[in-house]
Order: structure tokens, then C-alpha cells, then sequence
């Protein structure tokens, strides 16, 4: 995959490309059929290409940074997977805030990206002031030789499926629901840093990632949960939070108990899956009562497995 990150002016090699354009944050279910289309436009000779900028727009227009679902890394590498050919992670300036709708359509789809298709959402909307439409770019489509698709919302019930009401649902815990908007199950990567090493002195090794700081993450509490190291998925059990019976330093991780697993995972990339919702992270009067908390969480998380199939996510993380 080719990624032209922060580039106004730039001309991409392919001579056609089937582009769908937005925030993609999280690459849920709606996202997932504009990606097949494009994908699908192959067959035609066409490259695939996400074009999508460097921040939400509403970021610039607000001044606030909203935590996101997928980091910029975490989509970037997902798209890589699915075997898109062209990512365009466009600067979001103060100049193309101030684009008019056909401007951009002229110059940088056609002149820049050389699309030939483009597939959009019923609501999707561009340009200065958001006055541009799935309609206009219908309308457009015969003067610069593209043609067009707009592509009817994915629905939950009645609620259409967004970035939005996954983010609501993720700040509640939900996880058997954001997994299944998703249509995957949430992931947070990261590094293996050091800990404190008490784990591995409870005969309970965990290894802790720092999340990055604009990953939005459920609330503080206990998962089931799988981790893939080295491409293997490995069930398990996670804590989100703060370690509070142990540590007042008030950061926030992610730490995760691999059942059955031995190995040294220090300075590995590794992705947690949150399956599950177990319980909140409490502060216990002593270290005792927690090691019988997490003994029994444990416990828990091993009944949990045996009825959740580890292998559909082994071949959910091979298919993505
Ligand atoms: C399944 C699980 C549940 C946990 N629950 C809590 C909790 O409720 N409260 C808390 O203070 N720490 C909790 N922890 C964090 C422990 O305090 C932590 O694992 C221990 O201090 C070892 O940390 P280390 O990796 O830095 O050595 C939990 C950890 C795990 C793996
Ligand atoms: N449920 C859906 N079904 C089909 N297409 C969708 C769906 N949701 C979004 N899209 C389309 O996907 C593209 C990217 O959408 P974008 O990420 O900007 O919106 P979103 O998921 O609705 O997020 P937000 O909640 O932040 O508005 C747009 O073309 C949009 O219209």
C-alpha cells in the first residue's frame, strides 16, 4: 500500500482509482461496503484509494481532539491487510477547509488522484462549509469522466451504523455490541513495556502496553480478552486502568494475562482484542484480596473461552 501523508499537491502513479472518501474512524461495517466496492472496481483495472485526512475535520473547526477508535496507525495498518493500493492522508488546513466542493473535486480527486469511481455514503459531505454532497458529486461525474456510487447507510435497527454511535457505545462498556457494529472485535496495540514485575512474582506474568493517548478506550475495568503476538491470537484476560491497590502514579494501561502462554514479549507489537466486559477495576484493602480477585477473574475468563470460538478470531485476524 501507498501512503501520501500530508502532501497538498502530489500525483499518484496509477493511471485510474476507485476512491471512497471520510473519516473511516474504526472501519465499521458501513465503512466495510465502500471498501468492498472499491475493491471490487479492480476488475476494471482500477487501483483502490481511501482518501481521508490527517484529523477529523470537526477537530479543526471545534479545537477539540477527540480520542479516537482506531488510531491513524491502527487504520492505515488495517487497510494494509485488506490489500488496499492507495491511502491519502491529507492535510486538513485552513486552506482546504476553505475549498469550494467542485475545487476539490477538479484538483485534487481528478488532477491529484486520478479517479476514475468514487464511492460515498448517502450523508457523506465536503468542502467549505460542508456544501458539498453525494448529490453533487453525482451531478459532476459526466464533466470530469468519474463515475459515481452512493451507497445507502448500514443500519443497526434504525440507527444508521457511524463512527459516533460506536464511540457512545465503547464509552459504555458495550463490547459485544461495538464489536458486532465493528464487525470485528475493538483492538488496542501497542508496545510490551516493562511493569512493575509483581505479576510475575504471583506466578501470574502480564504484559503492559501505553496506549496512545487519542485511542479512545472502554471504561476502567476487567476483559476477556484475545492478544495476537507474532500473528497468533492468544486468549486471555485484561485490565484496563490505573492499578489502583498498587500504584498511585495515575497512569492508565493495559495489561493482559495470556492463559497457557510463556515467553518474553518485551518490546513486541501486540494487538488486544476486548471481547467482554467482567467487571470494574476496584482499589482492595490488600494485595491479598486482589490476587484472589484476579485468581478468580481468571477463572472466569478460562470458563469464557470455552465457549467463545478462539479460532474464529484466528481466522477473522488472517482474513483482515
Ligand atoms: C485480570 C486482572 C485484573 C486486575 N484487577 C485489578 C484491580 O481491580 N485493581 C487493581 O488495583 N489492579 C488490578 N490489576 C492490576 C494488578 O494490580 C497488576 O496486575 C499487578 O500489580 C502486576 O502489575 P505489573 O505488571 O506492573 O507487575 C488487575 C490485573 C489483571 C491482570
Ligand atoms: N453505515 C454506513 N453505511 C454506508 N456508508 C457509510 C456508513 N457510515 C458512513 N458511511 C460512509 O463512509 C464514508 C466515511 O464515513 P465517515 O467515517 O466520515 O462517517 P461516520 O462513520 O458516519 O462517522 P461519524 O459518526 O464521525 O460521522 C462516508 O462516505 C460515509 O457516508
Amino acid at each position: 500500500m501507498k501512503c501520501i501523508e500530508e502532501k497538498m499537491w502530489f500525483q499518484v502513479e496509477s493511471s485510474g482509482t476507485a476512491v471512497t472518501l471520510g473519516k473511516f474512524d474504526g472501519l465499521h461495517r458501513g465503512h466495510q461496503i465502500l471498501l468492498d466496492k472499491i475493491e471490487d472496481q479492480k476488475k476494471n483495472g482500477l487501483d483502490s484509494m481511501v482518501f481521508t485526512f490527517d484529523m477529523p475535520p470537526s477537530t479543526l473547526i471545534t479545537g477539540r481532539t477527540r480520542q479516537q477508535l482506531n488510531t491513524n496507525e491502527e487504520r492505515a495498518r488495517r487497510l494494509e491487510r485488506q490489500g488496499l493500493d492507495y491511502l491519502i492522508v491529507y492535510p486538513f488546513n485552513d486552506q482546504v477547509c476553505h475549498m469550494e466542493p467542485e475545487g476539490f473535486v477538479e484538483q485534487i480527486l481528478c488532477g491529484c488522484c486520478h479517479a476514475s469511481y468514487l464511492a460515498v455514503g448517502t450523508d457523506f459531505r465536503f468542502g467549505y462549509r460542508r456544501s458539498g454532497d453525494a448529490e453533487l458529486l453525482l451531478r459532476l461525474a459526466s464533466k470530469y469522466g468519474y463515475e459515481c456510487e452512493v451507497v445507502e447507510k448500514a443500519m443497526d435497527g434504525n440507527r444508521a451504523i457511524s463512527s459516533t454511535y460506536i464511540r457512545e457505545e465503547l464509552a459504555a462498556g458495550h463490547m459485544e455490541k461495538v464489536n458486532a457494529l465493528l464487525g470485528y472485535p475493538f483492538t488496542v496495540s501497542g508496545r510490551v513495556i516493562h511493569g512493575a514485575q509483581l505479576g510475575r512474582q504471583w506466578g501470574m506474568p502480564t504484559l503492559n502496553l501505553q496506549p496512545d493517548p487519542y485511542k479512545q478506550l472502554p471504561p476502567g475495568g476487567v476483559y476477556c480478552s484475545c492478544t495476537i503476538v507474532d500473528g497468533v491470537v492468544r486468549p486471555g484476560i485484561t485490565n484496563i486502568g490505573y492499578k489502583p491497590t498498587v500504584s498511585d502514579a495515575g497512569i492508565r494501561g493495559v495489561e493482559s494475562y495470556l492463559f497457557d502462554f510463556d515467553g518474553d514479549l518485551y518490546g513486541k507489537d501486540v494487538e488486544v482484542m476486548l471481547l467482554s466486559h467482567v467487571r470494574p477495576e476496584h482499589r482492595f484493602e490488600s494485595v491479598d484480596l486482589l490476587k484472589k480477585q484476579i485468581a478468580s477473574d481468571i477463572a472466569f475468563g478460562k470458563e469464557y473461552f470455552k465457549k467463545y470460538p478462539v479460532k474464529s478470531l484466528q481466522k477473522c485476524y488472517e482474513i483482515i
